[in-house]
């Protein structure tokens, strides 16, 4: 079966695309500390400006993403020369300091990983059904090294919706159960209910567990 996100991005249903860099990113990844010129893996980008927000802040950024279009559009709305080559099965598309690695984020892998040093995910978790979230967990937890930081942007739904999606409901609860045996996290912000769909965006920060620090 073809993945729902394939057909989503094919027939423009890309709601969650936000024209400007997410406020959250703006206001809580400064507290992060994470020095410029540290690369950043944003697991399942679409075509966020948040990729080119943290550019401008003197990260390189390596976004993974499954849907062509995401990946097009966000290059012709760069307007800046790409390079293009194929790595581990992936497309990369090379766009000043972004580059895209299209295709599915569980092959991707630590070999392909070593630079990475912070992670941004915002609708990532969100987008991925309950058994696939352990497993994201996880593949995250393998691809970051110890210390590490990142910016999680999850999202509940309703009373009475949490059954709906994508995007998926993921309670605090079940944001700490998968994240608590590979990182610190901390509850940074809880946004109000969005008038009309009645999601809320919660932000959270994590710091990737060394093997000697205790959960
Ligand atoms: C809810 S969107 C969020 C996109 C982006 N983070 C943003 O904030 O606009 C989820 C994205 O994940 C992509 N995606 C879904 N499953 C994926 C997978 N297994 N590997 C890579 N990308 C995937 C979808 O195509 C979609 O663009």
């Amino acid at each position: 079966m073809e993945n729902a996100w394939l057909a989503r991005w094919r027939e423009g249903r890309i709601g969650f695309h936000r024209d400007a860099p997410h406020p959250a990113l703006r206001r809580h990844w400064p507290g992060l500390a994470v020095p410029a010129g540290t690369k950043v893996l944003v697991p399942l980008c679409g075509k966020s400006l948040d990729m080119r927000w943290l550019a401008r802040q003197g990260h390189p950024v390596l976004g993974i993403e499954l849907a062509p279009e995401a990946v097009e559009q966000f290059l012709a709305e760069g307007g800046e020369p790409v390079s293009r080559y194929r790595q581990a099965g992936f497309e990369v598309c090379r766009q000043g300091s972004v580059e895209l690695w299209r295709g599915d984020v569980f092959h991707f892998h630590i070999e392909q990983a070593a630079e990475i040093g912070a992670f941004y995910d915002r609708a990532a978790l969100i987008a991925l059904p309950p058994a696939t979230r352990q497993r994201y967990a996880f593949h995250l937890a393998q691809l970051i090294p110890p210390g590490a930081r990142g910016l999680l942007v999850a999202l509940t739904r309703a009373p009475g919706e949490e059954q709906a999606g994508p995007p998926f409901h993921v309670s605090e609860a079940e944001v700490r159960e998968l994240f608590a045996p590979n990182f610190r996290l901390t509850l940074l912000a809880r946004g109000e209910p969005e008038a009309g769909s009645g999601f809320r965006e919660h932000v959270w920060a994590l710091v990737r567990r060394g093997p000697l620090d205790e959960a």
